[in-house]
This record gives structure tokens, C-alpha cells and sequence, in this order.
């Protein structure tokens, strides 16, 4: 099949942006009629993109990409379990995770609900009885601190849930009392912040791990297995695992292998890619050991929701869809490079990172599905941080250096109201009017004209002046809960979809990842011999032999400071 850079539609939106890029959101934003078709209510969500430098006719080329695209076939084929990751032979079916127990969805003729819904049984259960103290730790005593092991799709998005959630006041309730804590990084600072304070007697620790070969989370698992078995005395190491290690894996036979009792090992499935197995046992094990599983349920009731709008709203209502074809328009065709998230809630404090891997691993790709060169720029650099903190931040090139798209994502009721008696507002109105006011900062902006009139200073006037014509996007939920959180990682992920499935790539795969950590290996073995008295750093070029030198040499503390 021909790239889709030679549909007509492409053709189309690309002479069409030349004509936009002439165009001024101050313009725009003036036809009330234009804001209102662009912005739309479903699920409770308000989608407003009247922002974009976007006009009627623009969403209809959109529409037409769509069309050439196949999108709605590429949809229906991701939810029908066919094997789209071409690349590994697999099927795509994060949304099989939070699918109703009724529900059939196949793959090479079985139905993997049953599945799902057999580890979700044993989640609940599980967890039911580690936060009732039915099942406790080697000593006897109630395991009451968590401590999930695990890195990239295995650690970004259940943090992200984890600060969603603890923010939730019936939630906080039942983790009471209870430490969540997720260890990544194989920095040995991580190990060390991970554990202070916590008594292993009462510690449960979660390896989660995909594939069970991750470097970093099998040393960490170590790390940690060692830290239990030191800790927890009066009974036998066989015992001490069984008791204080459960695992979240596709892979069981090296989990057992580990020592991981195999009446402890939740799994998922192939199916299932790492950056969107937050509703597998990756993150429902660990959340619900904190949470209770009552409240994760919610989440998934969330995250279902969306599937459900994603696969059957009309694609001109479809908010997935629209962010997705948005998307496109923003950096395929006007040439902007990175988009900022920017939730207006301090709770979504890791949802930036949690996309920026979703996101940058799924779609920055170089080659189409036919393994050909893209004739563009596939993916976009994601970054942000919550509101207003970023404000304070990097606003400032947002406002009058490059052009980024930005998303803002805000709450209409606060789970903690504050409201002093004599402020004129309460604190979530005073988080919201920036909400509101910098969207049309960044569209309006402020003319020379403007500062004349205001008298300020003519010199002072360029450094004041605002362009303005910068896009933004809003996203207003009802309120932060675990509702809601599901519904936003269920739009973030069908937004990377389709844009994938515009730009005709695997969103899938993630082989960019591989060639580091082959190189690793290399110097692993190089440092195992250094510090085993090998004088000689071989098979490396002049510049890292220079840095391994300067490395090894300051590497112990009687080498004192490295400068
Ligand atoms: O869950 P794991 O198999 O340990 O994988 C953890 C992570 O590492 C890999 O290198 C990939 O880049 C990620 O997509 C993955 O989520």
C-alpha cells in the first residue's frame, strides 16, 4: 500500500496549512460559530480545541486523512485482536484488560477475557487478604509496605495512578497506615531510598517485569531479595520469599525460577505492551495491595468508558480521534516538534512522564509498517508538568519563544477544597482562572498597539509583546478520582494509536530501546575485568577508553573528589 503522503488528503492538508499558517488564532477565536463546532461534551468531558489553528475546513481534510488512512479499520482490527504488532506477531489489546467479564475478544481462537478476569480474581483476593492480615509476612507480622520493583511501562504508568489515586480521600482511607513505594532506577540511591525506614518483616515486595529479564529490575530484585532475607530472621530463606515476594509477569517460568512461589506469580500476556499494562497486574497488583481492589475497579470502569467511546463514537465526535488527528495537523503539518501536558492538578504530577513514555515509545519511529523510510517526521517530544508550577517555569518560552502545542487538562471540583474565610477565591478557583487565562495568553497574546495604549515604555515594548497564535487544547473532567484517571489514560492511549495509525507505523515495538543495552553488556564485561585487575580497556573507541579510564580511576573513595 502507498504511503499515506501520497493520498490526496495528505496532499490537500498540506497546501491547506500553507494557507492556516497565514491565519491568526485572534481571527479565528472571534467566529463564535467556528468555537462552538469545535468543542465538544461526551463522558462527562468537556473537549474544547478551538485553540488549534484549526478552522471548519481544516477538520474536514482531517477527516478525509482519516478515511485514507483506514482508521477506523485499523481500530476495529486492534480491538478484534488481530495481530497488528506485525514486527513480534502479536495482537494489541490493552482494552482486553478492562473489558467486561461477558465480553469475547479473541486471539488465534481463545477468548482472553476469562483470563483477564481469572487474574483480576486473584488480585482481589490476594490483596483482600494481605490488607486484612490474612496473609502476613514470614514473622507473622501484617505486611503493610509495599514495594514495587520495576522500570519503564512496568513503573511510569502505575506511579502516575498511584499519586492519581492516594489523592482520592476514600482511598487515602484505606491506605492509611500503608507505604506504596516503586523502585526503577538501578541507581543503588534508589535501593536506599526505596527502603529507608521500612522494616522487611513488614515488607512485601513486587517485582514487576514483563519479560523477567529487565538488567535493571532483576539486579533490583536481587537487591531486595538479599535485603529480606537479611532482615526477616527465624525461619528459612525458601520461607522468607514465599512470604515477602510476589511477582507481576508474562514471563511465570523465570519468576519461579527466581523463588517466587508460583501461587504468587500474576500474569498478563504478550498482548499486552509494557507501556500499556498499567491495567494488567503490572499496576492493579500493587494499587490494590495500597488501595483495595474495590477502588481500582472504578478505574477500569474508567479506562472502559473511553475503549467504549474510542470504538463506537462517530470519529467527528470521537475526543481520542480529534487529539489523535490534531496531533498530526500540529507537528506533521505545521512542523511543531514537541507538545507540553499540562494538568491542572497536582495529582497528575507523573501523568507528563507517564505519556512521554507511552507516547515517545510508541510513535517515534523511522520506518512505516512496510519497513520503508518515512518521508516525515514521525512522534512528537513530550514533556510538562502540572499547573501552576510550570508557569513559573517554562511558560516563558512557551509564551515568546518556540510555538509548542500545549494540553490542558483540569478538574471542576477539588478532592480538598481550601476556602478562607477572606480570600476573594478558594484555591481550586484560584488553580482554575489560570487554567482558563492561559490558554488565551497563548492564543491572543498582546500587540505592540496594546502595550502603546497601555503607555508602556516604547523600548520596553518588543519585550513585552506577545505573538500569541500559539495552539493549546482543554480537557475539563468533573473531578480527579479513579474514574476519571482511567478515562485520561484511556485517551492518551488511543490518542497514540491514532496517530500511529495515520502515519501508517508500529506503535508496538520498540526496538530503538535494544541497541544500548547491547553496548552495556560491552562495558559490563570491561568493568568486571577492570576491577579484577585488567589494566588494559579494550575494544572501544578513544573517547569512552578515556572516559572508562577516568571512571575506574575515581571509582574508589581513596581516589577522592573526580575533578
Ligand atoms: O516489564 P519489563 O519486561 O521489565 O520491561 C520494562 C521496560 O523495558 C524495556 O526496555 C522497554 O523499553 C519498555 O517498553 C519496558 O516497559
Amino acid at each position: 500500500m502507498p504511503g499515506i503522503e501520497t493520498s490526496t488528503a495528505w496532499k490537500t492538508l498540506a497546501a491547506h496549512a500553507e494557507r492556516m499558517k497565514r491565519t491568526h488564532l485572534r481571527d479565528l477565536l472571534g467566529d463564535a460559530a467556528r468555537n462552538s463546532a469545535l468543542s465538544i461534551k461526551a463522558n462527562g468531558i468537556l473537549f474544547d480545541f478551538s485553540r488549534q489553528n484549526v478552522n471548519i475546513e481544516t477538520m474536514d481534510f482531517l477527516m478525509d486523512l482519516a478515511g485514507a488512512a483506514m482508521l477506523e479499520e485499523k481500530r476495529a482490527a486492534m480491538f478484534s485482536g488481530e495481530k497488528i504488532n506485525v514486527t513480534e506477531g502479536r495482537a494489541v489489546l490493552h482494552v482486553a484488560l478492562r473489558a467486561e467479564r461477558s465480553a469475547t475478544i479473541l486471539v488465534d481462537g481463545v477468548n482472553q477475557v476469562p483470563l483477564v478476569h481469572d487474574v483480576l480474581d486473584h488480585i482481589k483476593d490476594f490483596s483482600h487478604r494481605v490488607l486484612t492480615g490474612t496473609f502476613v509476612g514470614a514473622t507473622g507480622k501484617s505486611l503493610k509496605n509495599i514495594i514495587s520493583i520495576g522500570i519503564g511501562g512496568s513503573y511510569l504508568g502505575p506511579e502516575f495512578v498511584y499519586e492519581a489515586i492516594k489523592c482520592v480521600p476514600q482511598a487515602a482511607e484505606v491506605a492509611e497506615g500503608r507505604t506504596l513505594r516503586f523502585l526503577a532506577n538501578v541507581d543503588p540511591v534508589d535501593v536506599a531510598r526505596a527502603t529507608k525506614g521500612l522494616n522487611p518483616e513488614e515488607t512485601l515486595v513486587v517485582v514487576v517485569s514483563k519479560t523477567f529479564t529487565t538488567a535493571e529490575t532483576m539486579l533490583n530484585a536481587r537487591t531486595l531479595r538479599k535485603w529480606l532475607l537479611d532482615g526477616v530472621k527465624g525461619t528459612g530463606p525458601e520461607e522468607v520469599i514465599r512470604r515477602h515476594m510476589v511477582a507481576a509477569s508474562s514471563a511465570v517460568p523465570l519468576v519461579t525460577e527466581f523463588g517466587i512461589d508460583s501461587a504468587n506469580v500474576f500474569g498478563f500476556w504478550d498482548w499486552v505492551g509494557g507501556r500499556y499494562s498499567v491495567c494488567s497486574a503490572v499496576g492493579m497488583l500493587p494499587l490494590s495491595l495500597t488501595f483495595g481492589f474495590e477502588i481500582l475497579e472504578q478505574f477500569l470502569a474508567g479506562a472502559r468508558n473511553i475503549d467504549e467511546h474510542f470504538a463506537t463514537a462517530p470519529i467527528r465526535q470521537n475526543i481520542p480521534v480529534l487529539m489523535g488527528l490534531l496531533g498530526i495537523w500540529n507537528s506533521t503539518f505545521l512542523g511543531h516538534e514537541s507538545r507540553a501536558i499540562l494538568p491542572y492538578a497536582q495529582a497528575l504530577l507523573r501523568f507528563p512522564a507517564h505519556v512521554q513514555q507511552l507516547d515517545m515509545e510508541s510513535n517515534g519511529k523511522r520506518v512505516g509498517l512496510d519497513g520503508q523510510e518515512l518521508p516525515f517526521q514521525a512522534g512528537e517530544v513530550n514533556f510538562g508538568e502540572p499547573g501552576t508550577n510550570g508557569q513559573h517555569s517554562f511558560y516563558q518560552l512557551i509564551h515568546q519563544g518556540r510555538t509548542i502545542p500545549t494540553e490542558f487538562i483540569g478538574f471542576a471540583r477539588s478532592q480538598y477544597p481550601v476556602e478562607l474565610p477572606n480570600e476573594v477565591v478558594s484555591s481550586q478557583d484560584e488553580l482554575m482562572s489560570n487554567f482558563f487565562a492561559q490558554p488565551d495568553a497563548l492564543a491572543l497574546g498582546k500587540t505592540l498597539e496594546q502595550l502603546d495604549v497601555e503607555g508602556v515604555k516604547e523600548e520596553l515594548r518588543p519585550h513585552k509583546t506577545f505573538p500569541g497564535n500559539r495552539p493549546s487544547f482543554s480537557l475539563l473532567f468533573g473531578q480527579l478520582d479513579p474514574f476519571t484517571t482511567g478515562q485520561l489514560l484511556a485517551l492518551y492511549e488511543h490518542r497514540v494509536f491514532v496517530q500511529g495509525a495515520i502515519w501508517g507505523i508500529n506503535s508496538f515495538d520498540q526496538w530503538g530501546v535494544e541497541l544500548g543495552k547491547v553496548l552495556a553488556k560491552q562495558v559490563r564485561t570491561q568493568l568486571t575485568a577492570s576491577r579484577q585487575g585488567e589494566k588494559i580497556i579494550s575494544g572501544f573507541n578513544s573517547s569512552t577508553a578515556a572516559m572508562l579510564n577516568f571512571y575506574l580511576s575515581n571509582s574508589s573513595e581513596s581516589s577522592g573528589s573526580a575533578v
